[in-house]
C-alpha cells in the first residue's frame, strides 16, 4: 500500500477554485509552468494513447483571441451578455493553457475513455496550480466549443475539440467555500 501523504489528502478535501475575473498577475514563468504541465501530464490514459495536448495562451494571444470573439458571437447569434462575458473572459486573462481533446485512431481505447482522460488532465492542471500557490480556475464558455473559433484562434484539427480552458494567476481573494454535494444522494453501496 503507498505511504499515506496527509497533506495531498488534506489539499484534495479543501481544494477550491479561484474565478478567473479574481485572478492578476505576476501568472507562472515558463519554468513554472512545465512543472504544472508536467504534473498535469501524468494522468491515468487508457492505451497509453496520449489523446490530448496543451496549448499555452499568453497575454497578446489571449488578446488576438478577444478580438476575434465579437465576430463569431454575431455569427452564431449569440445574446449582448454572453457576448460580453467571452470577450472579458480572453481580454482580462493573463495566461491560459487550453487543454485539447485530441483523440487518437484506436480498435481498443473507445473515443469516449480519451475524451474522460482529457477531462483528468484538466482537473489535474487545475490541482496542480492550485497545490503549488496560483489562483486557478476551469472554464469554457460558448467560443470554446465553435469549431470555428477553435480552428481560427486556437489552430485546432476537425477531430480536436476544447476540453477547458484553465485560467491561471495570482489570486487577489479567496471565494467562501460553495456547497458541497451531499454524498448520501451520490454513493450507492453494493454489499452483495
Ligand atoms: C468542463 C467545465 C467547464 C466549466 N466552464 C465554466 C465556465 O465557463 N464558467 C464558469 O463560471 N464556471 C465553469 N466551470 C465551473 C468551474 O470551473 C468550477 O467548477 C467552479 O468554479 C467551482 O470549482 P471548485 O469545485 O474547484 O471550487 C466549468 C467546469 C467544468 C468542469
Amino acid at each position: 500500500m503507498p505511504d499515506r501523504n496527509q497533506a495531498a489528502l488534506d489539499f484534495l478535501l479543501t481544494r477550491r477554485s479561484r474565478p478567473a475575473k479574481t485572478l492578476t498577475t505576476p501568472v507562472p514563468d515558463r519554468a513554472t509552468l512545465e512543472v504544472l504541465l508536467t504534473a498535469a501530464a501524468r494522468t491515468p490514459d487508457h492505451g497509453k494513447l496520449e489523446p490530448w495536448r496543451f496549448i499555452v495562451l499568453e497575454k497578446q494571444a489571449l488578446t488576438r483571441l478577444a478580438k476575434m470573439v465579437p465576430a463569431r458571437a454575431a455569427a452564431l447569434d449569440i445574446p449582448e451578455d454572453k457576448l460580453i462575458k467571452a470577450v472579458a473572459q480572453y481580454r482580462d486573462a493573463d495566461l491560459a493553457v487550453v487543454v485539447v481533446d485530441s483523440p487518437v485512431a484506436s480498435e481498443k481505447v473507445p473515443q469516449i475513455e480519451q475524451t474522460y482522460s482529457a477531462g483528468a488532465v484538466c482537473l489535474s492542471l487545475l490541482n496542480a496550480a492550485l497545490a503549488a500557490g496560483w489562483g486557478a480556475n476551469w472554464l469554457s464558455g460558448w467560443a470554446s466549443h465553435d469549431p470555428v473559433f477553435c480552428k481560427d484562434g486556437l489552430g485546432l484539427g476537425t477531430h480536436e475539440r476544447v476540453a477547458g480552458l484553465i485560467h491561471l494567476g495570482t489570486e487577489t481573494s479567496a471565494p467562501p467555500e460553495r456547497p458541497r454535494p451531499d454524498l448520501e444522494q451520490k454513493v450507492t453501496w453494493v454489499s452483495q
